[in-house]
């Protein structure tokens, strides 16, 4: 049991590489935390100084109460799995658990007590006598988060533990990580680079991006909301189409004119953009290809150059372009495109808005 603050954490590798810049970041005791952002923003790297595998160049990192920045990893009460951890071979199930603990010389009734408590939350009691390979993967891992466990860590940091599983093993070992937060009272720090997996264990997300925190909130808020033009397009499978289109006023109407075709702005946003002097200024917008449809009656907002379609998410969608941006717009299942050219209908209502030179949100979806 522990919480966790970081303060000004800064990493700088050889080379002046900066991998994490000036982070602030409290978890607290039994949080369950996902740490969400593209391949080289800086994950590992964070959960590596956690850890205390990784030195820290600058900051502090205080758990549960006591500095730790400088500390030996054995000192810190955090276990780390990586997706990379094996099994050690040549072991059996009950000795891959044992091992650690046993070189620590703990008594041998505590170790049997916390093998008896490790089985019976993962269910492992059935293949205790078995080796490594004759595991199925998702037995593997159940083996591998006991192992883990043995130590009854504070802090458990998970490392994309489960990227490369199949789905359906994927599934079943979040259940697991979420039921050990909730019966052992671990914190838990989940690191993955996949969206989608923030949104299924649906706790509070940090977003981050070249080494800094972009946004946090709960995933579904994350994604309903993006406060940046690097969240919007990050977070939702598949992406949230973006472009540039420039405020216009016409006949009292606040419009946004795109390389082909217009969208009429209501209400509070174009109200805001007006008085936020937008008028005759570029924006970048955004839409969820789910509200971008084929347009019934052939006169929609948007027309575009038809390149296909394709199933993303069990969901059809017809890919499209407009000069060189591409965009994806929701089709009926099934349905194939007609002809070269397309309509699509977009609500003003349904578009995101960012500035063009900070790239922060100007006005959300409600
Ligand atoms: N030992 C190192 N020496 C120099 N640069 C490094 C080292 N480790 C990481 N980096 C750099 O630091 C940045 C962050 O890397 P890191 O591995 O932490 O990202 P990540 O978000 O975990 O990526 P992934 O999801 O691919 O694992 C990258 O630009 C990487 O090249």
């Amino acid at each position: 049991m522990s919480g966790l603050v970081l303060r000004n954490i800064n990493k700088t590798f050889p080379g002046d590489q900066q991998a994490i810049r000036d982070f602030n970041l409290e978890v607290k005791d039994r949080e369950f935390l996902i740490l969400v952002g593209p391949t080289a923003c800086g994950k590992s790297t964070l959960l590596r100084m956690i850890g205390g595998l990784e030195e820290i160049t600058s900051g502090s990192l205080i758990i549960d109460g006591t500095d730790m920045t400088d500390a030996d990893p054995k000192e810190r009460n955090v276990a780390m799995l990586f997706k990379n951890s094996v099994l050690y071979p040549g072991m059996s199930v009950e000795d891959n658990l044992t091992f650690s603990l046993r070189m620590t010389k703990m008594p041998a009734a505590e170790i049997a007590k916390r093998v008896d408590e490790t089985v019976g939350i993962l269910k492992i009691d059935g293949i205790l006598e078995k080796m490594p390979e004759e595991l199925s993967a998702a037995d593997t891992y159940r083996v591998l988060l006991g192992r883990a466990l043995m130590r009854r860590p504070g802090i458990l940091l998970l490392d994309r533990t489960i990227a490369e599983a199949d789905p359906d093993v994927q599934e079943l070992m979040r259940k697991e990580f979420a039921n050990i937060n909730r019966e052992l009272g671990i914190t838990v720090i989940y690191a993955t680079d996949n969206q989608k997996t923030a949104m299924a264990l649906g706790t509070r997300t940090i977003v981050m991006n070249e080494g800094e925190i972009c946004q946090e909130d709960s995933a579904q808020n994350i994604y309903d909301h993006p406060e940046s033009l690097f969240v919007a397009g990050f977070f939702g499978t598949p992406r949230m189409d973006l472009s540039i289109a420039k405020v216009l006023e016409e006949n009292g109407n606040i419009i946004l004119k795109f390389a082909s075709g217009k969208i009429r702005l209501s209400g509070e946003k174009a109200e805001l953009l007006k008085k936020l002097g937008y008028v005759g200024k570029e924006v970048f917008t955004g839409v969820r290809p789910e509200k971008i449809v084929p347009a019934e009656d052939g006169k929609g907002e948007i027309t575009g150059d038809i390149l296909g379609s394709e199933e993303i998410e069990d969901a059809t969608y017809i890919r499209f372009h407009v000069g060189e941006n591409e965009f994806l717009a929701k089709a009926s299942d099934g349905e194939k495109p007609s002809g070269k050219k397309m309509s699509f209908a977009v609500s003003g209502d349904d578009v995101y808005l960012f500035d063009k030179e900070t790239e922060k949100i100007i006005v959300t979806v409600q």
